[in-house]
């Protein structure tokens, strides 16, 4: 018998009690172990749950009882989760957990402190929800040099971006309907301004390329600028766009790893990626390119891969199962600015200035466009030669990089 604690019980956490408890047959059969709910932990009172009778509110008796196996972590945040996984895991107990920012900031010491005591520490549900991206990476590509990974890693803003293309709502209310369908964070701004998908390409650069990187050493843009003027003009010239999380093995060893919102042509399978779902494309050296997509957020199939790791943490119980990357190197990771592409660029100026400064452009054009408003394509360069370019003419009002796979 393997005896399982849930902390908190949120949109995630709930999604857990309710797949490990429907799905008890299969998910024992492929565990090879009955495994049961214990307990519980929150801070709320929940009397009309069916796992009323489950609840504590001291995240101690779990700690103490020699019978709990698996915590699965899903309160979120850096603080009180790290403490009690941390806990968990001096106690003996391996932890699943769907927290992608704890990961991401503490992965490199939690995975260390996990093999110090003999447990288990899994988040395969902390990058594109219910999709298998960590376990594929890990083992099935071992055999691999990683030699890039973008994706749309955020199905808060993807939903935003499609609800804003596909029925013309605004962002603040394309938002609202994400908040109510669970997929947001706590706090929205972490979706918004890149952070939540910058965390997750921390975590898929840490395994693809064996050392922690931090969100700090990612540049990180969000999609709070986009408005439905842009999302025009990428229709007009048959791309889409979508906020990407982007990591580049360079020759010299150093990694460029960024989140920022692309243009993404229209051939290319991540602009067909609607709605909460996600994508994510990985070339392996050998392989070529793989690409793995579902529901990037939401509950149950978040649920999915937190039961999934419960699974393995379970028959992982004796000969262990340990994730592991090095610790992080302040030089490793480098900016998006060496980066040649092509941009989109929004502002207000005469195309024939624009055409003047950077020569041979696309113009693009869409109904009801302001006087004065030019838009265009550019050819490949670097953000900075960009800037320098267009500096006599302006700021652009909006400036979007082009997906561009062979950099
Ligand atoms: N929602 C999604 O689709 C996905 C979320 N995740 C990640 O999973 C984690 C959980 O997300 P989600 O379920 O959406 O978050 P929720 O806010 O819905 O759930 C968190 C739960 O933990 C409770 N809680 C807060 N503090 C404590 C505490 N000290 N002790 C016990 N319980 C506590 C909260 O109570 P209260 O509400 O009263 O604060 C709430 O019930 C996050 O790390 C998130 O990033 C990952 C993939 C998808
Ligand atoms: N807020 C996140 C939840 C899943 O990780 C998202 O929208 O992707």
């Amino acid at each position: 018998m393997v005896n399982v604690a849930i902390l908190g019980y949120g949109v995630v956490g709930s999604g857990v009690a309710e797949v490990l408890t429907e799905n008890n047959g299969q998910i024992d059969r492929k565990a090879e172990e009955d495994i049961r709910l214990k307990y519980i932990l929150d801070v709320r009172e929940f009397p009309q749950s069916p796992f009323a009778d489950k609840f504590v509110h001291d995240f101690a008796i779990i700690e103490n009882d020699p019978e709990v196996d698996v915590v699965v972590e899903t309160i979120g945040g850096a603080r009180v989760a790290k403490e009690f996984t941390e806990r968990a895991l001096k106690a003996g107990k391996s932890v699943v957990t769907s927290n992608k920012e704890l990961v991401a900031e503490h992965g490199y010491d939690l995975l260390r402190l996990a093999e110090e005591h003999g447990v288990s520490y899994l988040f395969e549900a902390s990058v594109g929800g219910g999709i298998p991206i960590i376990r594929p990476l890990n083992q099935c590509l071992a055999a691999n040099e990683i030699e890039e990974i973008v994706g749309i890693l955020n199905g808060t803003t993807n939903y935003i971006l499609t609800r804003m293309i596909r029925a013309g709502l605004s962002f603040e209310a394309a938002l609202k309907e994400a908040q109510q369908n669970g997929y947001a964070e706590q706090n929205p701004t972490a979706d918004i301004e890149g952070h939540d998908a910058c965390r997750k390409i921390c975590i898929l650069s840490a395994l693809a390329f064996g050392r922690h990187v931090y969100p700090a050493q990612v540049s990180t843009e969000g999609i709070s600028h986009i408005t439905l003027a842009d999302v025009a003009y990428a229709d007009a010239c048959g791309r889409k766009i979508k906020l990407l999380g982007r990591a580049i093995r360079l020759e010299g060893g150093k990694i460029c790893v960024y989140v920022a919102p692309h243009l993404v042509d229209g051939e290319d399978p991540l602009s067909g990626v609607e709605d909460v779902f996600n994508a994510i494309t990985v070339r392996g050296n050998a392989v070529g390119d793989v690409m793995f997509y579902g529901r990037g957020a939401g509950k149950r199939p978040t649920a999915s891969a937190v039961v999934a790791d419960v699974v393995d943490a379970a028959k992982h119980r004796k000969t262990k199962k340990y994730l592991h990357w090095d610790q992080g190197d302040p030089e490793l990771v480098v900016s998006p600015e060496g980066l040649e592409s092509a941009w989109y660029v929004r502002m207000n100026a005469s195309i024939e200035g624009v055409r003047a400064a950077l020569g041979e452009i696309s113009a693009l054009a869409r109904p009801g466009a302001p006087a004065g408003e030019v838009a265009f394509l550019t050819g490949p360069m670097t953000a900075g030669a960009l800037a320098e370019k267009l500096a006599g003419l302006g700021t652009p009002a909006s400036q979007i990089r082009v997906l561009d796979k062979n950099h």
